[in-house]
């Protein structure tokens, strides 16, 4: 546990171990945990459920202050739910990813997204963890510590493609569907890099960590020394 409470932003591109990282993190050291990719999920599930067009950016602006997005934050069952309903299971669909770039683009949606965020860190008493795109940046620019998570399109898809299909993550995995994953992957990182408000960036001031060629449990200790580090200052 963090002898103070310790914010921590962890950004970084589509499926270089954010979330894995994070969890484990924010349950070592008795943190709270909070995934804001599901917060932006959540939305574009809601845009979708309610019919708004989500290539209508004035339509999406207009529609974005009516779903009511709840965020648990324990780092051992994080949830998520929209107007009460758990929607943990339908945002990670191929619809809501497929869109989800496109909504998380329009001002006023990060603006309401960007409040929360920081309303449930400031709620935070013993800290928190929180990932996403632009957390060192814009949401928590004093955080304590900040992370950017890096690893190769080639490692990330075949990572994502083993979480899929349950094999063993490795790069010689190959084969059609992950060359797909990647391709998707790296539109979206594309679209979220690219967008005019508060686009996936590392902070001046974060710590890079390529994740390449380390594994998870690395990864989770590389993020922890950092923070004990910081603590010690
Ligand atoms: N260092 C690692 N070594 C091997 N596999 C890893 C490592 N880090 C994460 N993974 C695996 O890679 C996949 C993607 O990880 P994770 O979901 O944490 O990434 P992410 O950055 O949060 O992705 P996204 O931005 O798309 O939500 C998961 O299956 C996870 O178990
Ligand atoms: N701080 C953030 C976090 C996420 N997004 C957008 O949400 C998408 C889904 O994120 P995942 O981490 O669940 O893959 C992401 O592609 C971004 O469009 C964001 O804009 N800012």
């Amino acid at each position: 546990m963090a002898a103070t409470p310790v914010v921590v932003a962890i950004d970084g591109p589509s499926g270089t171990g954010k979330s894995s990282t994070s969890k484990a993190v924010a349950a070592r050291m008795g943190m709270r945990y909070l995934d804001t990719g599901a917060q932006y999920r959540a939305i574009t599930w809601w845009m979708l459920h309610a019919g708004v067009d989500i290539d209508d950016p004035r339509a999406v602006a207009a529609a974005a202050g009516k779903p009511s997005i709840v965020s648990g934050t324990d780092p051992l069952a994080p949830t998520i739910t929209v107007d009460g309903t758990d929607v943990a299971a339908p945002i990670r669909g191929e619809r809501v990813t497929g869109a989800v770039s496109a909504v998380s683009a329009v001002p006023e949606v990060r603006t309401l997204i960007t409040e929360l965020q920081r309303s449930i860190a400031a709620q935070a008493d013993g800290g928190i963890v929180v990932e996403g795109r632009d957390i060192g940046t814009t949401v928590l620019p004093d955080a304590d510590v900040k992370i950017f998570l890096t690893a190769s399109p080639e490692v990330r898809a075949a990572r994502r493609s083993a979480e899929v299909s349950g094999r063993a993550g490795t790069p010689a995995a190959g084969g059609t569907d992950v060359a797909a994953t990647q391709a998707a992957l790296l539109r979206r990182d594309a679209a979220d890099s690219g967008r005019k408000t508060s686009p996936l960036a590392k902070a001046g001031d974060a710590t890079e960590v390529d994740t390449s060629e380390l594994t998870l449990e690395q990864v989770i200790e590389c993020v922890v020394t950092l923070i004990e580090e910081r603590g010690r200052r």
